[in-house]
């Protein structure tokens, strides 16, 4: 079995696809079947100097385009990514197993909103001018330089195009390298920018694991990482990061709480805590796997989550009528089924879902599990997979307490009909993206990433902007300057 719409080549240096088989091989797994559906070959260190040396010498002639002309060809950019939607969902299906009826309304279109929102701020980045009686300073917004992205494997067109829209409009080039585990569709991103009218060496594809990642970030002619993956991770990358007084941006894991109060709307709610837990099935960073319910109406929730689950269409994820899909690989599927074994084993009680399903491909069904307590295993680590954890409580403070008790920060979500609470709740939440009667929201428009061991730093949104460029500072004396001696 082949992917319809392939990349030529492993990578993307320089404007042109490149191969070097001398490179490990990585297979590309299809979900839903466990097929082989390509090959491609980590970068050697010779491609790695290559993207690296391109990557620089493209910079300073970027960097000194207009604004307009940068952000021109980030919009024609988005215009295409918009044009192939459905050939880019179907490599996003191919590469991740989510649904088509999910990617083909998510990850390209969140792309080239990124692309558009990027490329329409480019012209308008600009310093400031600060008078200070008959002297000034000026300040200019400049560029950092070569900025390095990684990317985890949930959301492989967004994340490439989340970095690289922000990082290009300010005048930096980029060396992005996707996920092992979902190689292919970062490709199309740099072969789109590039049939916009990108220069050669300014957005680049290097595929490889977590070595090729390591060699990037210690490298000293890069100036910045951006990170999308775990704590673990995340914690060996800003100290490799450090080492160079590099700048970073890091996008890492949850175990976000989602509030029920008792006079939520229960259908709601229910919307919320599906698309908060089910979504990708389940492998979403910002996901509120932790739900506390107001103990007067856990049972109605309950009931109706469970109604409400069971019209999930799971199956071959490009059939536009399924709804929930695969496991994005047999790994992340055992690590899954292994923490629903600590669930059983902890005694929470299974609602629904809980086991591997009898067909092809890496499935587990929506899993639910209630009267969890706030020390099991589940409720503490994130699993990043289709299980969801249901936690009572009857006092305000009490849970706020217990929602924040979790190293981790990156998102919270709240559902009442009392909005003097909402905002309370909202405000009290130590996380960086809150949903008041929703969740998991991530327009462009906004900016999107976690406090504590959740990350540092924003995407998207003008706090973006603070993440790729830095202000250097002018002072201009117009009159003589005096000096002691
Ligand atoms: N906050 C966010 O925006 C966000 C979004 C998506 C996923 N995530 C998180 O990502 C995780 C799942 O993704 P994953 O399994 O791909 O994460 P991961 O941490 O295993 O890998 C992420 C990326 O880092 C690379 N990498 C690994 N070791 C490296 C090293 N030493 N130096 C440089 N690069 C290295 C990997 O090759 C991969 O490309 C979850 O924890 C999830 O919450 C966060
Ligand atoms: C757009 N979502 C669904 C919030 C995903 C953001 C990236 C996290 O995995």
């Amino acid at each position: 079995m082949t992917c319809p719409t392939q990349p030529t080549a492993s990578h993307f240096i320089n404007g042109a696809y490149i191969e070097d088989t001398a490179g490990a091989p990585i297979e590309v797994i299809y979900p839903a079947t466990g097929e082989t559906i390509a090959t491609v070959h980590a970068a050697t260190p010779a491609l790695i100097e290559q993207a690296i040396a391109g990557a620089r010498a493209a910079q300073p002639t970027w960097a000194a385009m207009t604004g307009t002309e940068r952000g021109r060809i980030l919009r024609r950019a988005a215009d295409i990514l918009r044009e192939r939607n459905h050939e880019l969902s179907v490599l996003e299906t191919y590469d991740t197993g989510k649904p088509y009826q999910e990617t083909s309304v998510a990850d390209a279109t969140s792309g080239a909103d990124a692309l558009e929102y990027f490329g329409g701020m480019a012209a308008t980045l600009t310093g400031e001018h600060i008078q200070l009686g008959e002297d000034w300073v000026y300040t200019r917004r400049e560029p950092l330089g070569l900025c390095v992205g990684i990317g985890a494997w949930n959301y492989p067109i967004q994340i490439a195009c989340w970095k690289g829209a922000p990082a290009l409009a300010c005048g930096n080039t980029m060396i992005f390298k996707p996920s092992e585990t979902t190689p292919l569709c970062a490709l199309k991103v740099a072969e789109i920018l590039h049939e916009a009218g990108l220069p050669a060496g300014v957005f680049n594809v290097l595929q490889g694991l977590g070595e090729v990642g390591a060699a990037l970030v210690t490298d000293p002619r890069v100036d910045k990482v951006s990170l999308t993956g775990s704590v673990p991770t995340g914690r060996k990358v800003y100290a490799a990061a450090a080492q160079g007084m590099k700048h970073v941006t890091m996008e890492l894991g949850g175990k976000s709480p989602l509030i029920i109060f008792d006079d939520a709307d229960i259908e709601n709610a229910v919307s919320g805590a599906i698309l908060g837990n089910f979504y990708s099935s389940g492998q979403v960073c910002s996901n509120g796997t932790r739900v506390f319910v107001h103990k007067a109406i856990k049972e109605a929730f309950l009931d109706r989550l469970g109604a409400r689950l069971s019209s999930a269409v799971i199956g071959d994820p490009m059939d536009p009528n399924t709804s929930f899909g695969p496991m994005v690989s047999e790994r992340q599927m055992t690590i899954v089924l292994d923490y629903i074994e600590k669930g059983k084993a902890e005694c929470a009680r299974l609602v629904c879902g809980g086991a591997r399903l009898d067909r092809e491909g890496f499935y587990i069904p929506p899993t639910v599990f209630a009267d969890v307590t706030d020390d099991m295993v589940i409720a503490r680590e994130e699993i990043f997979g289709p299980v969801m954890a249901v936690l009572d409580f009857e006092d305000e403070a009490d849970v706020m307490a217990r929602a924040n008790d979790t190293e981790f920060g990156l998102a919270a979500g709240v559902f009442t009909r009392d909005l003097a609470r909402a905002h309370r709740v909202a405000a009290g939440f130590e996380a960086g993206a809150c949903f008041i009667n929703s969740y998991n929201d991530a327009p462009v428009e906004a900016p999107f990433g976690g406090v504590k061991a959740s990350g540092v730093g924003r995407e998207n949104s003008k706090a973006a902007v603070e993440h790729y460029s830095q202000v250097k500072s002018v002072y201009v004396r117009m009159g003589d300057l005096e000096a002691p001696f």
